[in-house]
């Protein structure tokens, strides 16, 4: 390609495009100037820190008095400063950051991208820094407006260190005043190693007086206890120290006093160098810790450029994978420490625990038997029911539970409504775990194998009564059956089969050579053939019927008891089927008037 005597030319930006495009995306926030200016101040602290180790760090902040004609706000730290050509090169340059010569500085500073400064002047028309480097007897006036222009002055006898001038625009002089400003750098700034000195109405306070009680390996239960209910207005359960090598985490998992759902994104408060990042989990948390609050402080891991989020890389997902082990190992300690504590997290937090559980075998083994289960016979503990009943018959579906657990109950049989995926898992790695035990998935279907068959001589006696029965029901695709059941005033039950359940009938019948099973296994497309609809031999209603001969009147009842068990286990009825039924009750209605009519 020919390019040797083509022009160039260079790209232009628009400050104030930038600007405006930095404040409406970036910088959603407008005080985002306050985290901004403390983060360049701490990095230049941390760059001296480097030449001078016992370097106390100072910020020191004057907040404009509103009572003057042109109020002026700064913001003053003793770190590096600049030299002149510094800051040409880094103040005046967007996207060019001093922070990022090596890796070594990705450890040490929290800014890199070069943009931080902007959020100024989102706030301000113009920015004015004063700076004297460390390496430098004279001293600098930077003035920049957003218009692009800047220029530099010399300045005498000024201190090594950074101040910045800003003159707030009318709209955002608010941001300025004490109430709103104090509470802001509080919320940056609570952890930091620097003294924050705030002067406002001639007044000056330290934000940061004392370090913070979360970060002080010494700092005991009561304590950590204390400073959670401080920093999130909460009685945790239980406060969980921890220190991670991978993104050189420490900080405190508090274990939630409340049930919590899956879905909902609890506040944390999580720290960079120090600093206050964001009160998003970033992806630190395993996604089965939704039962703990996190109050973190990372050395390592890495903002992105909006600082309100964490960088998603491999240090990220180490350091996730270190929090949930240290998470397990206190889950799997508690109960020999505190078993009161133990308890109350197992009853407030079970279902996270479950699906935890159900990704650790070892866990799984450690906690089962007091793990509370949902049951047919109510909330009971993993032990009270392995002790007490041979079977443990459980419902993948909460449909299929709703539907079963009725008459499961009566024929004093157990069911697990175990509906959540994790919880099927769990049920299937305790099969696995604990061979001994004799776990069984139920369904509707499968429960009719729990009913008592009628005699063969009752079977020989009731034929012609069965036969016009199943007359009755083959428009309905189902078929029909007589069983002794409870409870006694239920007249029928209506099942449908599932495929499972029609596939192991084919098998039945195709183990004992039964002819039906190749004609049966035709119908398996149709497994709504397979449907059931049982009457129940122990109640009144199906006594009656059976010495019934008026075929009308024993239709329109069929009819009706069908329907009725329809609606009765919970399953859809049609229009079609409802028709059945009120044309069902009118013939009966009809039929038991003309008993009162005289003619
Ligand atoms: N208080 C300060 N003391 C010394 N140098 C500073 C100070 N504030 C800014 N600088 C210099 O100006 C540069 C640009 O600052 P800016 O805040 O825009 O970006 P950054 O901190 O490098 O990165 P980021 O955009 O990620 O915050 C810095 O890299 C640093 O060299």
């Amino acid at each position: 390609m020919e390019t040797s005597n083509k022009e160039y030319y260079s790209f232009q930006v628009n400050l104030q495009g930038m600007i405006s495009l930095l404040s409406e995306h970036l910088y959603s926030n407008p005080n985002t100037f306050i985290r901004e200016l403390l983060q360049n101040a701490v990095d230049a602290i941390a760059a001296l820190r480097q030449l001078d180790e016992g370097l106390e760090g100072e910020v020191r902040i004057a907040l404009p008095d509103p009572a003057e004609a042109h109020p002026v706000f700064s913001f003053q730290d003793n770190g590096i400063g600049l030299r002149e050509h510094e800051i040409h090169e880094f103040l005046s340059v967007i996207g060019e950051s001093s922070k990022r010569k090596n890796a070594e500085d990705a450890r040490l500073f929290i800014g890199k991208f070069g943009i931080g400064l902007l959020s100024c002047f989102v706030v301000s028309e113009a920015i004015t820094i004063e700076t004297r480097s460390a390496f430098d007897q004279k001293g600098f006036r930077w003035s920049a407006f957003n218009d692009g222009r800047y220029h530099i002055d010399p300045v005498e006898a000024l201190p090594i260190g950074t101040k910045v001038y800003l003159t707030p625009k009318k709209n955002y002089v608010h941001l300025f005043r004490p109430e709103n400003f104090i509470p802001q750098i509080r919320f940056y700034g609570d952890a930091l190693p620097e003294s924050i000195t705030v002067v406002a109405n001639g007044e000056e306070k330290r934000i940061n007086p004392d370090p913070p009680v979360w970060l002080n390996p010494e700092a005991d239960r009561d304590a950590l206890l204390q400073a959670g209910r401080d920093i999130f207005q909460l009685t945790f359960l239980d406060a969980v120290p921890f220190q991670t090598e991978s993104g050189e985490c420490a900080g405190v998992l508090y274990i939630l006093p409340y049930k919590t759902q899956f879905s909902v994104k609890q506040h944390h408060r999580i720290y960079l160098k120090r600093m206050f990042l964001s009160e998003t989990d970033n992806g630190l948390l395993p996604s089965w810790a939704f039962f703990v609050k996190m109050i973190v402080n990372s050395n390592a891991l890495s903002a992105t450029a909006s600082r309100e989020s964490l960088m998603q890389n491999d240090l990220l997902r180490g350091t996730r994978k270190a929090i949930g082990e240290t998470l397990k190992s206190y889950l799997k300690s508690i109960r020999d420490i505190d078993l009161q504590v133990y308890l109350k997290i197992i009853q407030t937090h079970f279902l996270h625990l479950k699906a935890m559980a159900a990704e650790d075998d070892e866990f799984l083994r450690l906690i089962l038997d007091d793990l509370p289960f949902e049951t047919n016979k109510g909330l009971r503990s993993f032990k009270n029911i392995r002790e007490q009943f041979p079977v443990i018959y459980y419902c993948a579906d909460y449909e299929e539970f709703k539907q079963v657990q009725r008459i499961a109950e009566f024929q004093g049989v157990l069911v697990l409504n175990v509906a959540y995926t994790f919880e099927e898992e769990l049920l299937k790695k305790i099969k696995g775990i604990r061979k001994e035990l004799n776990i069984q998935e139920m369904s509707s279907a499968k429960l009719l194998d729990t009913f008592v068959n009628i005699s063969a001589e009752e079977a020989t006696r009731y034929r012609s009564f069965m036969d016009k029965l199943a007359g009755f029901t083959r428009p309905l695709h189902c078929t029909v059956s007589l069983k002794y059941f409870e409870p006694k005033d239920t007249p029928a039950i209506f099942t449908r089969a599932d495929e499972d359940f029609a596939e192991a009938t084919i098998k039945k019948l195709k183990a004992s050579n039964n002819p039906f099973a190749n004609a049966l296994g035709s119908l398996q497309q149709q497994p709504a053939l397979l449907n059931q609809f049982c009457l129940n031999m122990h109640n009144e209603l199906v006594q009656n019927m059976l010495t019934l001969d008026d075929d009308y009147m024993l239709q329109a009842i069929t009819e009706v008891l069908y329907v009725q068990a329809l609606l009765m286990g919970k399953y859809p009825v049609s229009e079609k089927q409802m028709q059945l039924f009120n044309s069902a009750l009118h013939s009966l209605l009809v039929m038991g008037m003309k008993n009162f009519i005289q003619i």
